[in-house]
């Protein structure tokens, strides 16, 4: 494994984030907030010195893509402008490997919040499927907030949120009865999307609960949507 000093916590919380999206959304402790379509929201009511830190949980299922189509699309930097609508500048920082980066994003102001920025490691890994080899391998995307030298202290000015994001998909192929090649029309994504964010500063819970409503359906809805567009017609990447 790549000597990085952040390399074990990387190793670590993916595959926390891992076993905590295969969790699914059991126990009854989830409450469904959003749905459309195939997609549902849930969400946690959680506070944290006061603030809001509502853990959130997506599942979606979504047609003609790969789990590593999904998770690579979510990773790559050159991309997030055109999905993430809430993005006002992004830097990375550090790149550990092709398949790790550290990267500083500032978001837009989101009244009545104040203007957030948040650092993050970022990681995408095939896991391989031990279990039913029929399937096929697992993929994770996971972003985890960190230090890093060549970022802004940020004395007085914005606020730094806190995160843990992953993105976890699962293909499944239901192969053509006649035999015939396998294309996208014989893929299936299940994915199951987490994420905790701390905001840092004080926001009011009821404005912070009311920016999370509008604003992660709507993410999740356009970031999938932006996946099967860019991949259609294309090779398919398993
Ligand atoms: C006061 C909280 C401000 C705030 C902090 C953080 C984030 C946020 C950061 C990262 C990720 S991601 O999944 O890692 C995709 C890469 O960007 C998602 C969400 C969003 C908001 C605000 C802008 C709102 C929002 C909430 C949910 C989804 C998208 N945008």
């Amino acid at each position: 494994a790549p000597a990085h000093p952040l390399w074990p916590e990387i190793e670590r919380v993916t595959l926390e984030q891992l076993q905590y999206a295969r969790l699914g959304v059991e126990g009854g402790v989830w409450q469904l907030f959003a749905e459309d379509g195939e997609m549902k929201m849930y969400k946690r009511e959680e506070e944290v010195d006061g603030l809001a830190v509502d853990p959130l949980k997506a599942v979606h299922t979504v047609k003609g893509v790969t789990g590593r189509e999904m998770t690579h699309y979510f990773f790559s930097p050159d991309v997030r402008f055109e999905w993430e609508t809430t993005l006002e500048q992004m830097k990375v920082l550090e790149t550990i490997a092709d398949d790790t980066l550290v990267i500083l994003q500032i978001h837009k102001r989101v009244w009545p919040a104040s203007q957030r920025d948040a650092l993050f490691w970022s990681h995408v890994r095939r896991v391989p499927n031990d279990t039913d080899r029929d399937a096929q391998d697992i993929w994770i995307a996971c972003n985890h907030s960190t230090e890093h030298h060549e970022a802004p202290s940020n004395e007085g000015k914005m606020v730094r949120v806190s995160l843990t994001v992953c993105l976890v998909c699962q293909t499944s192929i239901e192969p053509p009865s006649d035999g015939g090649p396998v294309t996208r029309d014989h893929l299936t994504c299940k994915i199951t999307y987490c994420s905790v964010v701390n905001p840092g500063g004080w926001v009011p819970t009821s404005a912070l609960r009311a920016v999370y409503k509008r604003e992660y359906p709507k993410f999740l809805k356009r970031f999938t949507q932006y996946v099967k567009d860019r991949c259609d017609k294309q090779p398919i990447l398993f």
